[in-house]
């Protein structure tokens, strides 16, 4: 770890287009972006420019938008994505989101480990337990309970960590005099058996030059904290309101020293709207253009899901129907806490939607307002970084990148040349040691 606290900062991809649902409908910007990994790539290229820390994809596997109105922001799958994305870049990070609900842990502990070595040491595996009805569908229907979840979500991280240290130190040997390839003494079948998945063998790979991918946790509630504090390298979280961040990030820290770990080794970084314009009336006209751009009832639809209400009982210059609230089984996350006490402290559905839109911070404003922000949070503790949610990749990331880092860079918040080629170093973050196997000695 370095001496002295960093920030850091990745940009969330986001279907290759952007945060803002108005996004596929922007000038200049491709609409099946999605649908083109060259508009990955080429977010990506501006991202490492600046050199921001990671780019980011969410995924999810099935379809949760409204899909009338909004282009998929999981259509690709990320770690093909990400591939590519490797291809083109040298030393930014490559951040992949994996469903520890619908997948097995040796397809995903072989999947990141490929890319990381492709990448040379720059991937980190986001570990989501997902929660949405649409993806259960397409895995046998029912959808799981948190409890279920979590305990899946726990075992599963554990196995892909194991996998990933089942090569032990040596093991590895290529010896074109002796003929000798590899010790197989040092390559370990990790024998687990679980309440959920049984995996006997060792990993096809050795490990990479970060020896594995960082490990990354998103969720909210008491179960994602725990997982994150047991589990994770760093954490993208959801919040709009600066003490609830703060609280969030405390109870992460908390539950990390609970399982022994040093509660400040953990990066933590919610994610962060921005619309970036040389005055702040540019900034917010440009906001209002993107905003007429977004079909509202798909956006609608986004919030009545986050509520678990019905779309059809908003009105957008109303209070949500109070008795409706009453019936919420608890938020899924800390934004969410937030969302849900205005709602019932009777806002309108309009404010609502402007205060949250997807439950993240948004800063909508001049260069020096969005650094502004980010200094902001970063000092109280609120955050370690951001995961940035341009409002389009096509000029919100550039803007971004070109007049928002420079600003960073000469308060010496950030970085202005990468120190080292892997993600860990971007982090400051220590390669793991892997554990030795008891059989074998020195
Ligand atoms: C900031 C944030 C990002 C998330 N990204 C994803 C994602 O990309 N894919 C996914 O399936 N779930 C994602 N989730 C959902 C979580 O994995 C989890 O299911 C959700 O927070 C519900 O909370 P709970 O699991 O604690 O009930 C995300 C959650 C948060 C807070």
């Amino acid at each position: 770890m370095p001496a002295t606290r960093e920030l850091h900062l990745n940009v969330n991809l986001l279907g290759g287009l952007g945060e803002h649902p108005g996004a596929w409908r922007w000038p200049g910007t491709d609409p099946l972006s999605f649908l083109h990994v060259d508009r990955y790539v080429e977010a990506a290229v501006v991202a490492e420019r600046g050199t921001l820390d990671a780019v980011f994809l969410a995924d999810s596997p099935g379809i949760v938008q409204d899909i009338h109105t909004l282009p998929p922001y999981n259509g690709l799958e990320p770690t093909l994505v990400l591939t590519a994305i490797a291809r083109a870049t040298e030393r930014i990070g490559l951040i992949g989101t994996a469903s520890t609900s619908y997948n097995e842990p040796y397809n995903v502990a072989r999947r990141f480990m490929t890319l990381d070595l492709i990448s040379h040491g720059r991937v980190a595996w986001n570990a989501v337990t997902t929660y949405n009805s649409a993806s259960a569908r397409n895995f046998g229907g029912t959808e799981p309970t948190r409890e279920q979840r979590y305990s899946r979500g726990n075992e599963f991280v554990d196995v892909v960590r194991a996998l990933w240290t089942s090569w032990q130190p040596g093991a590895l040997i290529a010896d074109e005099v002796t003929g000798q390839f590899a010790d197989p003494d040092r390559i370990r079948p990790i024998e687990h058996v679980g309440e959920h998945f049984t995996v006997r063998g060792a990993l096809t790979l050795p490990p990479s030059e970060q020896g594995y991918p960082v490990i990354y946790q998103a969720g909210g509630g008491v179960e994602g904290r725990d997982l994150a504090g047991r589990t994770a390298d760093a954490v993208f979280s959801a919040a709009v309101d600066e003490q609830d961040a703060r609280t969030n990030a405390a109870a992460i820290r908390r539950a990390a020293l609970g399982y022994g770990r040093a509660p400040d080794s953990i990066i933590i970084l919610p994610g962060l709207r921005t619309s970036v314009a040389s005055t702040e009336r540019e900034a917010v006209q440009r906001r209002e253009a993107l905003r007429d751009l977004a079909d509202q009832t798909g956006v609608l639809k986004g919030l009545a899901t986050k509520l678990r209400v019905d779309a059809g009982a908003l009105h957008l210059d109303h209070p949500v129907p109070p008795q409706l609230l009453t019936e919420v089984h608890g938020p899924a996350g800390p934004g969410e806490d937030t969302l849900l006490r205005q709602a019932r402290q009777g806002s309108t559905v309009r404010e609502l939607l402007r205060a949250f839109g997807p439950g993240h911070l948004v800063a909508v404003g001049t260069p020096e307002h969005v650094a502004d922000t980010i200094e902001r949070w970063f000092s109280s503790g609120a955050a370690d970084g951001f995961n940035l949610m341009p409002d389009t990749l096509h000029d919100g990331l550039p803007d971004f990148v070109d007049h928002v880092i420079p600003i960073l860079r000469r308060r010496g918040l950030f970085r202005t040349g990468y120190r080292g080629t892997t993600l860990r170093e971007h982090y400051g973050l220590p390669v793991p040691v892997p554990a030795r196997p008891v059989a074998l000695a020195g």
